[in-house]
């Protein structure tokens, strides 16, 4: 695993923007290989969404062949409701870049059956092939997606009651009325983002930081399952000095200390792919 720690969310959102724009135009995705992404909702990918925005309209990157399975959403929420998870992706997102909206899926919240529709959502990332970078956002209380504490971390896409610690947090976005937060959420598992072959997650603010602390510098545990990013061969995670705030400082000293030397791994790395080798070499770890 590797933690990138920046100064604030803004350097936290250009090095993830920066990254993913690569890892796209790397693969060179066409129609008929397209570049399978997940995504995340919530305020911390927001600056990361603005920098890949802006790449676009750059001329830098394109979403044109690119599928994006998002990985939450509220169920019994309307679509068209200012807190689903469909508007905030498009309004934060979609709408500014250049992907087909048929090629953006996002869980059906409203579906008549719930258990059927996370069924159907696995089956689809199977049929692109998998995912090859799942860009994710945690909760207060560790969770990854909406995988709240206790949850398999062999789950696949299932329906969720949301943690009352989950409900609280997310009363901001609902006038601070708890009653108006609902209490159920579709989420892809714990298992799917860690099939993709890369993740990225993005943790920002101190009220991440104990959950960071947990999930990097203790074992894996069901009770912060960002911890099962540890099992995961290929994982990053990009914080704000701010969600550093319960690591200990030699934590932060030697992630900081190892960063230059796997920029160097990563380059090794591109130069054997150009020529055609392209079996990892060294690791995120
Ligand atoms: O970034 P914020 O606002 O803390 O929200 C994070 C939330 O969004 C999600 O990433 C949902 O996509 C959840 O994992 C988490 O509850």
């Amino acid at each position: 695993m590797r933690l990138i720690i920046r100064d604030n969310t803004t350097a936290v959102g250009e090095y993830i923007g920066n990254y993913i724009a690569k890892r796209i135009n790397d693969f060179a995705p066409t129609p008929e290989k397209p570049f399978v992404l997940g995504l995340p909702t919530g305020s911390s990918p927001i600056p990361t969404y603005k920098h890949l925005i802006r790449l676009v309209k750059e001329g830098k990157l394109s979403f044109k062949n690119v599928v994006t399975f998002n990985m939450d959403e509220y169920v019994g929420l309307p679509d068209d409701h200012p807190e689903s998870y469909h508007t905030f992706m498009f309004r934060e997102f979609f709408s500014h870049i250049d992907i087909p909206p048929s090629q953006v899926n996002i869980l059906n919240g409203n579906a008549k059956n719930l258990i059927e529709e996370c069924k159907s959502y696995e089956e689809k990332i199977k049929k692109y092939g998998g995912i090859e970078l799942f860009l994710g956002g945690i909760g207060e209380d560790g969770h990854i997606a909406f995988n709240e504490p206790g949850s398999s971390l062999a789950s696949r896409t299932r329906i969720k009651t949301l943690a009352y610690d989950t409900i609280l947090a997310n009363a901001r976005f609902f006038n601070n009325d708890i009653a108006a937060v609902p209490r159920m959420a579709l989420t892809v598992g714990v298992a799917t983002v860690l099939d993709s072959r890369e993740v990225v997650v993005v943790v920002t603010g101190q009220r991440k930081a104990l959950a960071l602390s947990k999930a990097i510098e203790e074992g894996v545990n069901h009770l912060w399952t960002l911890s099962a990013l540890q099992l995961h061969p290929w994982a990053l995670i990009v914080v704000d000095e701010d969600a550093t705030a319960e690591l200990h400082v030699k934590t932060v000293k030697y992630f900081k200390s190892i960063e230059r030397v796997q920029d160097e791994v990563e380059a090794m790395h591109e130069a054997l792919k150009k020529q055609g080798l392209d079996e990892p070499v060294g690791s995120m770890e």
